[in-house]
């Protein structure tokens, strides 16, 4: 019997668990998967503290696990399995990760951190969909995590070692096993218990059926109720409800469905239902009124980020609303309002004590947080929000050269060459290039390479993280003289540093830096088609044969999972490329092999070999 409806769509894939861990592999068989086990050789190395969270961390090792599963099964016989499943568990304590210990003294070690207290289990899943085509490997990976905090009685030396001469911490993240004789050591469990035993199964079958069950039209939505009801996710997931065929992963966010109408049509009721009037109710359109009113929450946040009240409850707060507009300068009534906003859009909390930040918006959007987003809300409120509204007037007559419907105006032109709108622009990348350089650097292994060269490459951030993952590569930052003259403030020193150099130049006019490998970082999408394609013959003309071009965009919305930021983006630049649409952009200017990787949510990355001419 198969439980979960999802599971059965996976009955006809060849489907590959990336992971020697035997619970997992349990766990997946006893809810009726069929998979073979081809445990990962991707070595549990990356870099802790580039991550921002533990979780981020525990995703990001999950994916390459699962990748290198997927690279090397194509590679061997050029026919990938249709899923690849890896899966990385970790404990924390804190911003600390604990794995598995090396010897028994790294056990008694992490035992006594836990000792007495609570922790976090994370569990991070990348599910990676692969499809071979001419003998390349496409991958599409999703991912997520799953939290279960556990708590440790107060235990003593000795049971703590002859818990460890058991034997059973050894291959265990953390150093114990909830699911055995480890059982006897915890009091208290909050969450998926099998998340601590390796694996989120529940988690899991809510991504399958996000990713296989599309949400269907609002109007068209009903629930069976024969199908299980158990689990709120998989109410409508039964195959005749689907519609028929399968349709295939889908990017899109599906939890539609659970709301209360019922399938009537069905139900011994419906005529009078139906005579009633009952059934010519249209839904009630939640998320549309949710959408009039999109606007003001981003002048909330913006307005917010503005007034720096998230740094004033950083470092005071909790907070009284009448404190918080003393400290703000402000009127104590408008604030208050402010405040009670915040607290509904999740960027604060409210206790008897008063405001304080959320965790969100403390690694965001607290102006000293490595993770800060505050140059992108600066930017967008000062910029962007004032582009977005003459979209009607835009859409109208048209945007002059520019390939998205809102132009830049002349006046916007001029105002955009001004010192203070150049730096608010590199501070929205810095903050944003800051979430997805990790994922752009470690998306294809580039060791090969000796020299890189970021065109536009603004801050450096990019190249700060190319120049940390691989310790013998020379990094190149390219990018206007105005720009590089700014970059200093962003500077912040590091042992990377002296691998990395700033090259004032314009690169559709200047000889191009030389380098083997030639980045081009969410910067394709904003030029029109002759631009672009001057920029990268100008590359190919540049880069030797064997040499490689990384590409870095923005991934078309219906890759894109729930986001719907690159589709929005496409009124001010241009429609987002498809993986096929990249692959031959890169070969038309002489790249070949050109592989095609997602990097984290928003973006994806193709890589392409220059041939010899
Ligand atoms: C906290 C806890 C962890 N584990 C096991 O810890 C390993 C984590 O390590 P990993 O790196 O995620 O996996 P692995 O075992 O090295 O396998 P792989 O996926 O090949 O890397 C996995 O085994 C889990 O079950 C338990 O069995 N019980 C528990 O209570």
């Amino acid at each position: 019997m198969v439980l979960c409806p999802v599971i059965g769509k996976l009955q006809h894939k060849h489907v590959v668990l990336a992971s020697a861990s035997p619970r997992r592999q349990e766990i997946l068989s006893n809810a009726g998967l069929r998979f073979e086990v081809v445990p990962s050789r991707f070595k549990e190395k990356l870099h802790k503290a580039s991550f921002a969270t533990p979780y981020a961390y525990a995703v990001e090792t999950a994916k390459q696990k699962a990748l290198e599963v997927a690279g090397r099964m194509h590679q061997k016989d050029l026919r990938a399995p249709d899923v690849v499943i890896g899966a990385d568990t970790i404990v924390a304590v804190g911003a600390t990760i604990l794995e598995k210990p090396v010897d028994k003294q790294d056990a008694y070690r992490m035992l006594s951190r836990l000792n007495g207290k609570e922790h976090s289990v994370f569990t991070g899943v990348a599910i990676v969909h692969c499809c071979s085509k001419d003998g390349r490997l496409d991958t599409e990976v999703s991912e997520f995590y799953e939290e279960t905090t556990v708590t440790f009685s107060e235990l003593s030396e000795e049971l703590l070692w002859e818990y460890i001469n058991s034997g059973e911490p050894m291959d265990k993240a953390g150093g114990y096993g909830i699911q055995a004789l480890g059982g006897m050591l915890v009091e208290n469990v909050h969450g998926d218990f099998l998340n601590v035993v390796g694996f989120p199964l529940n988690h899991f079958c809510k991504e399958l059926a996000r990713l296989y069950y599309p949400p269907r039209p609002e109007g068209l939505r009903r629930v069976k109720h024969d199908s299980i009801p158990a689990v709120d996710t998989f109410e409508n997931l039964s195959d005749t409800e689907g519609g028929g065929s399968d349709p295939g992963p889908s990017a899109e966010g599906g939890r539609g469905g659970e709301e209360a109408d019922g399938d009537r049509s069905q139900a011994p009721g419906a005529l009078d239902a139906a005579l009633n009037g009952a059934e010519s109710r249209p839904p009630f359109p939640t998320g549309l009124l949710e959408l009039m009113d999109g606007f003001k929450a981003s002048k909330v946040l913006f307005t917010a980020c503005k007034l720096k009240l998230f740094d004033v409850l950083k470092d005071q707060g909790p907070l009284k609303a009448v404190d918080v507009a003393r400290k703000l300068d402000a009127c104590a009534g408008g604030t208050e309002q402010l405040l009670d906003v915040c607290v509904a859009l999740g960027l604060l909390e409210k206790t008897h004590r008063g405001y304080s930040n959320t965790a969100v918006t403390t690694l965001h959007l607290v102006s000293d947080a490595e993770h800060s987003l505050l140059g992108l809300a600066e930017y967008n409120d000062a910029h962007v929000w004032g582009v977005f509204t003459r979209l009607g007037l835009a859409v109208r007559e048209g945007a002059g050269q520019a390939r998205g419907a809102l132009g830049v105006t002349e006046e916007e032109e001029h105002l955009s060459q001004s010192r203070e709108m150049t730096l608010q622009f590199m501070r929205a990348m810095h903050s944003l290039s800051k979430l997805t350089a990790h994922h752009v650097a470690t998306a294809f292994d580039l060791s090969r390479f000796t020299s890189a060269c970021d065109l536009g490459g603004c801050t450096g951030i990019l190249a700060r993280e190319l120049a940390r993952e691989y310790p013998h590569l020379q990094v190149t930052v390219f990018d206007l003289p105005e720009v590089i003259e700014l970059s200093g403030g962003f500077q912040r020193g590091g042992r990377q540093t002296e691998r990395i150099r700033f090259v004032p130049g314009d690169f559709f006019k200047d000889n191009l830096p030389e380098a083997d490998l030639y980045v081009l970082s969410r910067i394709l999408q904003d030029w029109p088609d002759d631009r672009l394609h001057k920029l990268l013959s100008r590359i190919s003309s540049g880069c030797k044969p064997g040499g490689g071009l990384l590409v870095a965009e923005a991934a078309a919305e219906e890759e894109e999972g729930a986001s719907r930021s690159p589709r929005l983006r496409t009124l001010s630049a241009g429609q987002p490329r498809s993986p096929d649409e990249h692959r031959r952009l890169l070969q038309r200017h002489g790249f070949r092999d050109v592989r095609v990787a997602r990097a984290g949510d928003l973006l994806r990355v193709v890589l392409g070999t220059r041939a010899a001419p």
